[in-house]
């Protein structure tokens, strides 16, 4: 297919992780973040989508290991049309687990399972605007009603990181007093309920897939608890490698992966070279 050349892990144990997961497709699990690491940053929410080689490579990987998840921030929906990951050929079994692992949508049923909307979302979307008129530092910010939770952009604000910084103390507070916790990620701070996030959501997939070998890959802090998972997994001994989708804007992923990436074309490349390597 002329893909480019599988990349070398540069640690050990990301070594044993794709010799296991090349060794043992039938068991092997692809997981992998939606913004950042599939479809390419941009400053609109609302304008992301797959990067276009995405789904062609994912629909020629997916019939040749266990199984693919995409594991988002996003609701489950919207990833998946931004994605365009229904009816494809080759992603009949596609999950999408959403709003770090509440809502799950999967490709069988094309149906989205979701729990009832926290009442402190309902809360803060009735307080924010107030709120943020109060505080005065919101000019340039961009608040994303997600549904069961409440995102708030600073990257399209004068100073993102001024924003940013500026937002996070009262958002904690206003996240604080309507029992929600703040999912802090790529110029954005979202206020969502507690009990779940992406490493919870990717060790409930893997034991009800019975997974083998995995490979993870994201690109923003709301990926962390997923890494932490794969770590825990080879300290019990089931290999698995970490992939970074590389950006300047998030340094903590990168330090923990065994392989850096050159953002979402590079996981791309990265699939397309896996799906090659198990032809
Ligand atoms: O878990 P993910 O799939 O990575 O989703 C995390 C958040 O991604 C989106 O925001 C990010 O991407 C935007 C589009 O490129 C960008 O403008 C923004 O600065 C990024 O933070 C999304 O809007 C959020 O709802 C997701 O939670």
């Amino acid at each position: 297919m002329g893909s480019k050349p599988l990349p070398t892990p540069v640690t050990p144990e990301g070594r044993d992780g794709l010799a296991a997961l090349l060794s043992d497709p039938a068991h092997s699990v692809v997981a992998l973040d939606f913004d950042g690491t599939l479809a390419p940053i941009v400053p609109d929410p609302d304008s992301a989508r797959a990067h276009p080689g995405a789904v062609p490579a994912l629909a020629r990987l997916a019939p040749r290991i266990a199984s693919v998840v995409i594991v988002t921030g996003r609701p489950a929906a919207v990833a998946v049309r931004y994605g365009g990951f229904a009816g494809v050929p080759g992603l009949e079994h596609l999950v999408v687990l959403g709003m770090y692992g509440a809502e799950r949508w999967d490709a069988r049923s094309a149906t989205v399972q979701a729990p009832a909307v926290h009442p402190g979302v309902i809360a803060v979307r009735a307080e924010l605007p107030g709120f943020l008129e109060r505080i005065g530092a919101w000019r340039g910010a961009w608040v994303e009603d997600k549904g069961r939770a409440i995102a708030i952009h600073t990257r399209r604000a004068e100073d993102p990181q001024a924003a940013y910084k500026a937002l996070s103390g009262p958002l904690t507070e206003l996240a604080d007093r309507h029992d929600l916790i703040v999912e802090p990620g790529r110029f954005v701070l979202e206020l969502r309920p507690p009990g779940m996030d992406k490493g919870v959501a990717l060790a409930e997939y893997l034991h009800e897939t019975s997974a083998g070998p995995v490979l993870y890959a994201g690109d923003d802090l709301g990926d962390l608890p997923a890494f932490a998972v794969i770590e825990k997994r080879r300290a019990d001994g089931l290999p698995g490698l970490l992939v970074c989708s590389g950006s300047t804007e998030v340094t903590e992923l990168a330090a923990r992966a065994d392989l850096v990436v050159d953002g979402p074309e590079g996981v791309v490349d990265l699939l397309n070279a896996l799906a090659d390597a198990l032809s």
